[in-house]
């Protein structure tokens, strides 16, 4: 193992410069082999002695392989990405070339194209998603990253908050430029609060004729101005990932790969996790384990939880309490989750039956749940995928929040005139009163979507709780 460890840091150091890994630290980690300490940072240099990729297509939990053993290390902070863009663009060839290049270095599985794109499906009342969860490291810091097969279900990703992510890389074909989708991401993009974007502008070797790069760089730059972000200095990185996928043209490919893992490390912040406030993680899925128990997922929210403490199930009518057995990221076990790692929990004595995605799971009183609320909203206009037409009181669209979907019933505020002749056009900012069919955990500030027919209609945030 040694020796393989040696022939990886050579091949390495050529790239450690690309991603600040010091020679000498990588030299002090063979060296110093023979203690824990530097086996684990030698653990994230080896490829191999990680555990099957099969776990990692499926997603953070396998209940077939139960608990897992390997010890998750935290030597680098963890960053969840993922790639977003138009249909075809590359977003799937880009996220099995990142892991291509990045194994070279010693920091990734491969993960070849087929087994990103077939993703499992996760069913959650009515619906489906399909997400690849993939994992690698840079030399800084340690990624996950989802990628989805199709538009439909990176919508319900942003969504729902399936795929959390601390900040994306936007996948734009240099031979078609920007595309619905890839305004429509952006725009979902800024709704649920994604605020970091890396632009990766993909088949350069399709061109021939390098003002096209540039026209379709300028572009880009001023649809994400127009979006709210800063196009201005937002790294615009081009080059080919069919290229860096099939080990050819390196001065577009491999190299291009390396340049933007470096903007990503560079330009997408790791996040501040509120590590100090109470425990919360939303329920995205559940899983039963044969004589240990269920398991619920989900990216902790804030706060930190520690295996053996109390929690509490709040929403969807529920207050119970129960103690968090057992803690796991990536099929490594952990003593705690904090803030921003994506778990999954087990808990003592609960039955799959009595958990429902849409709940969190909590430090006991810290969150209450509401049925009815103030909003500040706003209506998307046609041309940004919302109605085409005017609705009044007591329209009942769907609603997303964190993990859940509820019907909500909006209503204008009480004691405005006539409510029922004031009709609320596409494009239009309103103060609505919101009525949910079911209580779920709220707190003033929070986002969230509506949603009709398949299509998001408004975006919102909670201006006051009311019941
Ligand atoms: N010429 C060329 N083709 C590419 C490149 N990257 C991807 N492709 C091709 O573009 C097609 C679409 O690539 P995907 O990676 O599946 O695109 P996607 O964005 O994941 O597509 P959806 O998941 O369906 O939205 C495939 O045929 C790829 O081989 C590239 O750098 N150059
Ligand atoms: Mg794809």
């Amino acid at each position: 193992m040694l020796l393989r460890t040696v022939q990886n840091c050579s091949a390495l150091s050529s790239r450690a410069r690309l991603f600040n890994v010091s020679r000498s630290a990588l030299r002090s980690a063979t060296t110093l082999s023979k203690t824990g300490a530097a086996l684990r940072t030698l653990h994230t240099f080896q490829p191999r002695a990680v555990t099957s990729i099969v776990p990692r297509v499926q997603g953070l939990y396998t209940p077939s392989r139960g608990l897992a053993t390997d010890v998750f290390s935290r030597d680098k902070p963890h960053v969840n990405i993922g790639t977003i863009g138009h249909v075809d663009h590359g977003k799937t060839t880009l996220t099995a070339a990142i892991t291509k290049v990045l194994s070279g270095a010693g920091g990734a599985e491969f993960r070849d194209y087929s087994s990103i794109d077939k993703a499992p499906e996760e069913r959650a009342r009515g619906i489906t998603i399909s997400t690849a969860h993939v994992e690698y490291e840079t030399g800084t810091r340690h990624y996950g990253h989802v990628d989805c097969p199709g538009h439909a279900d990176y919508i319900k990703n942003m969504i729902t908050g399936a795929a959390t992510m601390d900040g994306a890389i936007i996948v734009v074909s240099a031979t078609d430029g920007q595309m619905p989708q890839t305004r429509e991401h952006l725009l979902l993009a800024r709704q649920v609060g994604v605020e970091h974007l890396v632009v990766f502008v993909n088949k350069v070797d399709a061109i021939d004729d390098p003002e096209m790069l540039e026209l379709v760089e300028m572009e880009m730059r001023e649809l994400l101005s127009e979006y709210g972000f800063d196009g201005e200095n937002i790294p615009v990185i081009m080059g080919s990932a069919l290229c860096a996928l099939e080990g050819r043209n390196p001065e577009i490919g491999e190299t291009k790969i390396l340049e933007l893992m470096k903007a990503v490390d560079e330009n997408i912040p790791t996040p501040k996790r509120d590590l100090d406030k109470p425990f919360l993680m939303p329920i995205e899925d559940i899983f039963s384990i044969a004589g240990r128990g269920t398991v619920a997922t989900g990216r902790v929210e804030r706060g930190v939880a520690t295996k053996g403490q109390e929690v509490e199930i709040v929403g969807y009518g529920s207050n119970l309490k129960t103690t968090l057995t057992g803690i796991e990221m990536f099929h490594k076990s952990l003593d705690r989750g904090e803030a921003g790692d994506n778990m999954g929990a087990l808990l003592r004595g609960v039955k799959r039956e009595q958990l429902h995605r849409g709940q969190v799971l909590c430090a006991p009183g810290s969150v209450k749940s509401h049925k009815k609320f103030m909003s500040q909203l706003y209506i998307l206009t046609k041309e940004e995928g919302g109605r085409h037409t005017p609705f009044v009181d007591n329209y009942r669209p769907q609603l997303f929040l964190r993990t859940s979907d509820v019907t909500v019933t909006l209503r204008h505020p009480a004691g405005t005139e006539n409510p029922d002749e004031k009709m609320i056009m596409p494009g239009d900012n309103v103060t609505l009163e919101c009525e949910l069919y079911t209580d779920i955990p709220l707190e003033k500030g929070l986002r969230f979507t509506i949603r009709e027919g398949g299509r998001t209609v408004g975006t919102g945030v909670i201006s006051e709780l009311l019941d």
